[in-house]
């Protein structure tokens, strides 16, 4: 598959309003304004303040006509795919999806599973249907936000674990199925160790500084946010068969996606 042309390009990124998806948001815009034709990315979120703040700060940086944000909760079905729909309508064309959105709450498993794992699902699959080549779209890229708690337990966020886990199993599917049919997508799946944010010290309170600290050793240590954001840009612009990126301070390591099966 061609590497991404980026000039021109429109970008989604769930919960983009801060934290690792703002990160992320605004590298994709850095990368775009050194290209003669800047690209546009849509921020989408619940949190309207952060959401507004952010949108306020990047126009500024880089230009008003270059970034969106709306409000959109990931588990409200219906608003979640018009809104793609119409970026899509709207904009003109949809491609690069971000499913970033997440979170890790125990106490509330069943809205952690909505929306890390039937969301993005959604997001998934609503972008492949704007995105596929087959079907008149224009091919994409789309990446899905795991963890290294997709690939091993973490004592205590055991539900945070089996979403990231069935999001690599679902990424990869899809990645099969898209080299299966010449979809013109890929599909990609990162999965860091703990990114050093305020979110990632929330786990202290919940397994314990003791566990923590073993886990954090175990990983590798704390990833810097901007060792993620280059990792994420790579993956984006020029990961043509890397499915799946393990990230740690001390490098990544990738899976190669499953060739066609005819
Ligand atoms: N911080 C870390 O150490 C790591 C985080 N991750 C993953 O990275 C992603 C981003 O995490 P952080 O930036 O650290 O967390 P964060 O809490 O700072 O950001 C998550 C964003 O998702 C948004 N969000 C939550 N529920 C939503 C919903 N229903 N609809 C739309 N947006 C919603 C939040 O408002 C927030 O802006 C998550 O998927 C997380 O699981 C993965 C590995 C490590
Ligand atoms: C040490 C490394 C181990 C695992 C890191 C892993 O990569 C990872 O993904 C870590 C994620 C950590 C998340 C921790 C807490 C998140 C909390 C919020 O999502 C909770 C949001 C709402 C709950 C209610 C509230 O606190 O207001």
């Amino acid at each position: 598959m061609e590497k991404i042309s980026l000039p021109g390009k429109v970008a989604v990124v769930t919960g983009g309003a801060r934290g690792i998806g703002k990160a992320f948001v605004q590298r994709l815009l850095e990368k775009g304004a050194k290209l003669p034709s800047h690209f546009q990315v849509v921020i989408l979120d619940i949190l309207k303040d952060e959401g507004e703040a952010s949108l306020k700060d990047l126009q500024e940086k880089f230009g008003r006509d270059n970034v969106y944000f709306y409000y959109c909760d990931v588990t409200n079905g219906k608003l979640f795919e018009d809104l793609l729909k119409s970026i899509n309508k709207d904009i003109g064309k949809l491609d690069i999806m971000v499913n970033n959105a997440g979170v890790c709450n125990e106490d509330d498993w069943e809205q952690t599973i909505h929306i890390n794992l039937i969301g993005v699902i959604r997001g998934t699959k609503q972008a492949t249907e704007l995105m596929r080549r087959d079907k008149g779209g224009n091919g994409g890229v789309i990446l899905n936000m795991s963890s290294i708690a997709g690939l091993e337990p973490f004592k205590g966020i055991e539900t945070y674990c089996a979403t990231k886990h069935g999001l690599v199993g679902f990424t990869k599917t899809m990645a099969l199925n898209s080299e299966d049919a010449d979809w013109g997508i890929r599909y990609h799946c990162m999965c860091p160790v703990g990114v050093d944010t305020a979110l990632v010290h929330k786990l202290k309170q919940i397994t314990g500084q003791e566990y923590f600290d073993h886990a954090v050793e175990k990983t590798g240590g704390l990833l810097s946010i901007e060792g993620l954001t280059e990792e994420f840009l790579k993956m984006i612009l020029y990961s043509d068969n890397r499915c799946l990126a393990i990230v740690k301070p001390t490098g990544v390591q990738y899976l190669e996606m499953e060739k066609k099966t005819n």
